[in-house]
């Protein structure tokens, strides 16, 4: 892993990252021969280029659904129609946990010239991803926005009196959220039940994608120097992206996963729309066209 830190100290006064640009000085650690033989590509190709790869998730719903009414493979169960499947366990469970790591690790190795600003900049942006996928997923003022939609559309946690202990239906009666709910052996049943692994994962996705577009496609381009580089590119590769890739392949996956197996068309388009949201509005609205909004939240960078 490549630190900045001494570059930091040494121009703690470097430019703004105000404006969307992968450019900026060249890196002191770079040869003369790995340096831009021309310029690399500009914040508005990054723009196009994150648009594009937004509609990668619309059309993994689209898929996977279709898939799920025309395929028997998808009418019949398989590993990833359990809910216990160790990937959704061990990662989409606590999918905002990895997101956070993967992040971490893109941060960590910034190459901006001034690093340190470009981190605190990242660091509000994920601060405002955190905070969409809390209101949605784990409080609202209470109960999150997903089981309020849920509630709001005449759904409710039903009881079982026939099986369950009457402290227990009890429970399941008051519940007002799906954990409460499976907590008390309730049936969370009737309404809109947004789909929250929809949600997470294109959110996720998304944030991910906005965060390391200039870093991976800056890499890409480096790649095309010529054969002499393929060893910092591996270097970059293997030490900067792999964890990023890794988790978005994984999301796209269990995306596709969700899709085949799991919810209705409308609950998977209504958690699908909701993750555009906060993206929509910071990475596809905000910071490419507002120059106000680029000095509060900085610009995704190399
Ligand atoms: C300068 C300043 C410096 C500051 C310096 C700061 C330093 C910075 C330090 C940071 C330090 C790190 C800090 C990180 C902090 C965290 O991020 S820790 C947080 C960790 N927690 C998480 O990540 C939780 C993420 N999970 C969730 O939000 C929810 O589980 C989800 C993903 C929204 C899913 O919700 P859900 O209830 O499962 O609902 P839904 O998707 O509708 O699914 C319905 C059912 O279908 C099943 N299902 C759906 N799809 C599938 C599928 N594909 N496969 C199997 N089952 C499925 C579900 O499992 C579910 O089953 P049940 O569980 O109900 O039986």
């Amino acid at each position: 892993m490549s630190s900045d830190k001494d570059r930091d100290s040494a121009s703690s006064s470097g430019p703004e990252i105000a404006t969307p640009t992968t450019s900026g000085p060249p890196s002191p650690q770079l040869t003369a021969s790995q340096q831009y033989p021309a310029a690399p590509p500009s914040g508005e190709n990054h723009h196009h280029i994150l648009i594009l790869l937004s509609l990668i998730y619309p059309a993994t719903i689209v898929l996977g659904s279709l898939f799920s009414i025309i395929s028997p493979i998808g009418q019949s169960a398989s590993y990833f129609s359990r809910k216990n499947n160790i990937f959704n366990v061990l990662f989409v469970k606590i999918g905002w946990f990895w997101t956070t790591a993967a992040f971490l690790v893109h941060i960590a190795n910034l190459r901006h010239p001034n690093a340190t600003h470009a981190r605190s900049k990242a660091l509000i942006r994920w601060g405002l991803a955190t905070l969409a996928w809390i209101l949605v997923t784990q409080w609202f003022f209470g109960p999150p926005l997903m089981d309020r939609t849920f509630t709001g559309t005449g759904g409710a946690c039903r009881p079982n009196y026939a099986v369950q202990p009457s402290s227990l239906a009890i429970k399941a009666e008051r519940a007002s959220t799906s954990a409460a709910c499976k907590g008390a052996g309730g049936k969370w049943d009737g309404g809109h039940d947004l789909s929250g692994h929809a949600f997470m994962l294109t959110h996720a996705s998304l944030f991910l994608w906005a965060e390391t577009l200039p870093r991976l496609v800056d890499s890409m381009w480096r790649g095309t120097i010529g054969p002499r580089n393929i060893s910092p590119l591996m270097a970059e590769w293997f030490g900067v992206h792999w964890f990023v890739w890794g988790i978005l392949g994984l999301w796209w996956w269990m995306l596709l996963m969700t899709s085949v197996y799991f919810h209705t068309w409308p609950e998977k388009v209504s958690g699908w729309l909701v993750a555009l949201f906060e993206w929509g509005i910071l990475y596809a609205y905000m910071i490419p066209l507002n120059p106000q909004a680029r000095q509060w939240f900085g610009t995704p960078t190399v």
